[in-house]
């Protein structure tokens, strides 16, 4: 006998041999029918089915637990109206109580034009549903990560952007060493700091030294320029918002003080916090605690706050312009940076300092300044601080042909100082003169034509004024 005769004599061997279970039942739904593969898949034997009504075996209740009534069952369904069903999201239970997921079709069996039972046949897919929860659980946590990512990418760019020279504390004089010796104090702590002083004295590098010589040093440094962003805008940009908090909002986002948690956030220009930010952010000083914008969810963050601003404080605090319990939070550990005009004697390693950092940015190689040049900075009374000082000397340094800077460009500081400024000060004005006057004898100090004969001064009077106003040769 040929392959095909064996099969059409006796068709259960091509049902036995399918992977998918196979119920046949009669017009009553007591099952005449189950192949091996059901038989496997529900571990009941097709002795113990046969003849009975299947549903209550394998079909009586759903994935939850609750009950399928059998007139309900979709597969007597396809026996009463003839319609073939295609159904998914059921389950069948096994022997042993459990259950598992499964797709199944149910068709009518017709003889002679009559219905006269129907067959289902249905496949596990209980692995294709790990699969699928396993793809979307991985969806998620990708979702998750791109959101981070894009928060931190946001940040990092704006921080790129910002073109930060991370250049080193420098300064000698006794204010300013004095201010070093308490940042390296209070860096060993987690108090909370507030930088005070004008602007482009250095106030953001003193954060971010801060934060480099603390524990805190491998984890994130966050600064928040709180005069950027609009009253509505700042709040969302510290706390973050969740989804719809806002017209815009179209996606939650983690705020700068989820980003900094365990590290430093800095809050540039604090006086500039509106009076509802200034309620928040006393909150987390007291309970380091907070809620996204538009969401319910406390968040909490280790963090050490470091605040800056170039207003006074107490006296917004006496306005009603800045509350005064966040003030006497923030004012734990006030560090006032001085003014370049307070510490002119800095100047020189200043200048050179910064002529370093310009030589690697321009790519040039100038030695420094000429003595002329440095006595007119230091005449100078420096309104915008470190920050003009630099200006004026990258300005120098693109315009200059030579290898010292002469400041031909800005020589006129003093004549400014005086004209923005009213006066210079009688120190200023007599290192300009002594300045001169040595240019002049070509720096003979004594004997006949030396500067101090020209100035009228015995030679040791000049001598102790040049070290008092610190006038030398040499750059
Ligand atoms: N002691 C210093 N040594 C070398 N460079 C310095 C020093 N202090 C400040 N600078 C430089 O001066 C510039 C201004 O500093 P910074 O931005 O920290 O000032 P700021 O007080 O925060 O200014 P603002 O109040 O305008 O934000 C920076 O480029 C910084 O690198």
């Amino acid at each position: 006998m040929s392959i095909i005769k064996h099969f059409l004599a006796d068709p259960k061997l091509l049902l036995n041999a399918v992977g998918e279970g196979i119920y046949g039942f009669d017009l009553s739904g007591n099952a005449v029918f189950v192949n091996p593969a059901a038989e496997r898949m529900t571990g009941w034997q097709s002795a113990e089915l046969l003849g009975k009504k299947i549903h209550q075996y394998h079909h009586h209740s759903h994935a939850d637990g609750s009950e399928y009534p059998a007139d309900e069952c979709k597969i007597y369904k396809t026996m009463f109206d003839g319609k073939t069903r295609q159904v998914q999201h059921e389950v069948f239970w096994r022997k042993d109580g459990s259950c598992f997921p499964v797709e199944y079709t149910s068709t009518p069996i017709y003889k002679d034009k009559q219905i006269i039972g129907a067959v289902a046949i249905f496949r596990d897919v209980s692995q294709q549903h790990n699969t699928e929860n396993a793809l979307r659980e991985a969806l998620n946590k990708v979702q998750v990560l791109t959101e981070q990512l894009k928060d931190e990418n946001a940040y990092l760019l704006e921080t790129l952007n910002e073109n930060w020279q991370d250049s080193g504390l420098v300064g000698n004089s006794d204010i300013f060493q004095a201010m070093l010796a308490q940042l390296e104090l209070v860096s060993k702590t987690d108090s909370t700091v507030l930088i005070l002083g004008e602007n482009g004295t250095g106030k953001e590098l003193v954060a971010r030294n801060l934060h480099r010589l603390s524990e805190r040093s491998s984890q994130p440094f966050v600064k928040v320029n709180c005069a950027a962003f609009s009253p509505t805008l700042i709040e969302s940009e510290l706390f973050g918002h969740e989804k719809g908090a806002f017209t815009g909002a179209n996606e939650k986002r983690k705020g700068r003080f989820e980003l900094a948690d365990k590290g430093t956030i800095f809050l540039d220009e604090i006086g500039e916090l509106p009076l509802e930010a200034q309620s928040k952010l006393l909150r987390v000083l007291q309970e380091r605690e907070f809620e996204r914008v538009g969401g319910s969810k406390s968040i909490r963050v280790d963090i050490r706050i470091v605040a800056a601003t170039n207003r006074d404080l107490r006296q917004m605090v006496e306005e009603g312009s800045f509350r005064m319990d966040l003030y006497y939070r923030l004012n734990v550990f006030p560090i006032r940076v001085p003014a370049l005009r307070e510490r002119i004697e800095d100047i020189p390693v200043l200048a050179n300092n910064l002529i370093m950092q310009l030589n690697k940015k321009l790519g040039k190689q100038l030695k420094g300044i000429s003595k002329k040049a440095l006595y007119a900075l230091q005449g100078y009374d420096w309104p915008g601080n470190i920050r003009e000082l630099q200006n004026i000397l990258e300005r120098e340094a693109i315009l200059s042909k030579g290898r010292l800077l002469d400041l031909s460009q800005s020589l006129n500081l003093s004549e400014q100082t005086r004209a923005e400024h009213g006066v210079l000060t009688l120190a200023q004005a007599e290192a300009e003169h002594i300045t001169r006057v040595l240019d002049m004898c070509n720096w003979k100090i004594s004997g006949t034509n030396g500067a101090a004969e020209k100035l009228g001064l015995p030679e040791s009077t000049l001598r102790s004024k040049m070290k008092k106003l610190k006038i030398s040769k040499d750059p």
